[in-house]
């Protein structure tokens, strides 16, 4: 099987308006694929499809306003990339929220809607219901491998989005549905999300701050191992981590220990 070619391939990128989302988007329009994304803010959406448009052509990228949330204003727009781009092959999980002092909205987001696009994206790819199969990537992060004291709900729904995203990859049904499925799982990334965290959205953001040494990871060079993911002949199951400096894909072991098992990431 030859490796994945992101030419004339559509993309469905969620959260696309900032940061990652967009940063993806324009990977894929720059290696010539096509993306419909949504995001919940409609101006900067706008605006970002003007500008990649100006650059890639208005034909190769459209954006929705739509909430990962509402399942249903998410399924219309997913509909209408179908419409104006014939299918989309492959489904971008990267909306994503950080404050732990709402832990239902941040479970909303980040992981009902993971879920949400992927069963959208799943009905429509799965080759033993009609379509052509295709690739659901879901955007995790470090905090999906390993625990922080600061965010214990956002690592939760990282982390949930790991195994969710994972056990779909062990389906026994893989081949004839034709769907497959990875988790890419960035350090830190110099985006709103990062640069905008109010008090509260992180706990002990002083302690924090403190021992953070900066070392962020650049977006180019997580673009360019998301579309080394993506590529791949076989991606499924796969797990990429992407560190300042260093970018791995990692395996969770299961430890025995007498009766007691641990469950540690092979980094
Ligand atoms: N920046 C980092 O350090 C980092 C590291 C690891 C993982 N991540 C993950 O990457 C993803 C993107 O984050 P980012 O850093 O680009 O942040 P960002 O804030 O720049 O982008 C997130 C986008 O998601 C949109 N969004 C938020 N809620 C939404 C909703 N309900 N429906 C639709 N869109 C919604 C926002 O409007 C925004 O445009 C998130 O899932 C985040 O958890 C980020
Ligand atoms: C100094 C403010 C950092 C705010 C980090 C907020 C959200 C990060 C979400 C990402 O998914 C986290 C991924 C990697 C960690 C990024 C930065 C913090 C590193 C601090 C630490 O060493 O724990």
């Amino acid at each position: 099987m030859p490796e994945f070619n992101v030419r004339d391939k559509v993309f469905f990128i969620t959260g696309g308006a900032s940061g990652i989302g967009r940063g993806l988007a324009e990977g894929v329009l720059a290696r010539q694929g096509k993306v419909f994304f949504i995001d919940v803010q409609e101006e900067a959406g706008q605006e970002a499809q003007n500008e990649l448009a100006a650059t890639y052509g208005a034909i190769n990228v459209r954006f929705g306003k739509a909430d990962v949330t509402n399942r249903e204003g998410f399924q219309e727009t997913f509909n209408l990339a179908v419409t104006i781009f014939g299918k989309v092959d492959v489904m971008v999980n990267n909306a994503g929220i950080v404050r732990e002092t709402r832990p239902a909205q941040v479970i909303a987001v980040n992981l009902l809607g993971a879920i949400y696009g992927t069963e959208i994206a799943m009905a429509h790819m799965r080759k033993d219901h009609g379509g052509r199969g295709g690739r659901v990537v879901n955007i995790s992060s470090l905090y999906g491998l390993i625990e922080s004291p600061f965010l214990p709900v956002y690592g939760a729904t990282k982390q949930g989005i790991r195994s969710y995203t994972q056990s779909l990859s062990l389906s026994p049904k893989l081949e004839e549905i034709g769907v497959e499925y990875a988790t890419l799982h960035p350090d830190g990334v110099q985006t709103s999300l990062v640069l905008n965290v109010q008090p509260g959205d992180i706990l002990y953001l002083e302690e924090l701050t403190k021992q953070f040494e900066e070392k962020y990871l650049q977006m180019e060079k997580l673009v360019d191992a998301f579309f080394q993911l993506v590529s791949l002949e076989k991606m499924n199951g796969a797990a990429l981590l992407v560190k300042h400096g260093t970018k791995t894909f990692v395996e969770l072991s299961l430890e025995e220990k007498g009766d007691t098992f641990t469950v540690k990431p092979r980094l």
